[in-house]
């Protein structure tokens, strides 16, 4: 059994594998990591490795306590990934972008895909059919336009995620909702446009915490998973034994 554990910049995802079923999933904040683990491990004793993807503040130290009990492994962009990476800053790529690249790699073979994942930012990755990693972009998730409307502005409100009942927003509740979701759902369904002008076929993945949300509200088709970079991870890691 391996343990999968995706530490985001606002959460931790942690997932127990028994070879590519996903058993359960948990989810807390870093300074509940260690109370979060045990227990895990309690209920799951024959977890062997622990793998782990990090683009927040825990570093491999947070999980030295179960370093004897425990085949530890950090998630690097030294480790083998299944696709050649054409990014020209390749050190500085986000190891969960390099993680979703592999399991965009390892269940869509042959086409080109791109990846949407809307977590704390909302980042695009787009690898051609012979697997190049191309690159795609970065902008700020669904809860952090709320934030910052609020956090730099005098006036505005911090409102929680809704869905606008109008386009034209006709108070300052709705043109705030009206400005981030319609807007975020605008740029999405631009961005997919605009890929289309480029590649004639890809598929799309839209994973992270906004799944959900986001989904019912495209235009195109996609693959909607939200686990699909806890997915991703064991399948990295997989890839790692075989090709160390
Ligand atoms: N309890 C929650 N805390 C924070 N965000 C939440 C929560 N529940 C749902 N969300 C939604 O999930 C989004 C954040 O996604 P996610 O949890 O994947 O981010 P993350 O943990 O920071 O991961 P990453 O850094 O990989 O994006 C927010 O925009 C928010 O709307
Ligand atoms: C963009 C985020 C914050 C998304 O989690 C992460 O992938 C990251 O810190 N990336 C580093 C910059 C880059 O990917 O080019
Ligand atoms: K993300």
């Amino acid at each position: 059994m391996i343990l999968v554990v995706d530490v985001g910049n606002t959460r931790i995802k942690a997932a127990v594998f028994e070879g590519a079923i996903l058993l359960e999933i948990f989810v807390f904040t870093k300074i509940e990591l260690d109370k979060n683990i045990k227990n895990i491990l309690k209920k799951f004793q024959k977890v062997a490795h622990l793998v782990v993807s990090s683009v927040g503040d825990v570093e491999k130290q947070s999980f030295l306590a179960f370093d004897s009990v425990l085949n530890i492994c950090f998630v690097s962009n030294e480790d083998p990934f299944p696709f050649q990476n054409k990014y020209s800053t390749p050190k500085t790529l986000g190891i969960d972008r390099m993680v979703l690249a592999a399991g965009a790699v390892f269940q869509f073979p042959n086409q080109n895909r791109l990846v949407i994942d809307a977590g704390t930012c909302i980042t695009y990755d787009f690898i051609d059919h012979q697997n190049n990693y191309l690159g795609g972009a970065i902008t700020p998730g669904l809860r952090l336009r709320y934030q910052s409307l609020h956090n730099y502005t005098a006036k505005l409100p911090l409102l929680t995620l809704e869905s606008p009942e109008e386009l034209i927003g006709n108070s300052t509740s709705n043109s705030i909702h009206s400005g981030v979701v319609n807007g975020l759902v605008y740029e999405i369904d631009g961005f997919i446009t605009e890929y289309s002008t480029r590649y004639s076929n890809f598929i799309i993945i839209l994973t992270g915490g906004d799944t959900d949300f986001l989904a019912k509200r495209l235009k195109n088709t996609i693959f909607a998973n939200s686990n699909f970079l806890l997915e991703s991870l064991n399948q990295t890691f997989q890839y790692k034994i075989k090709n160390d």
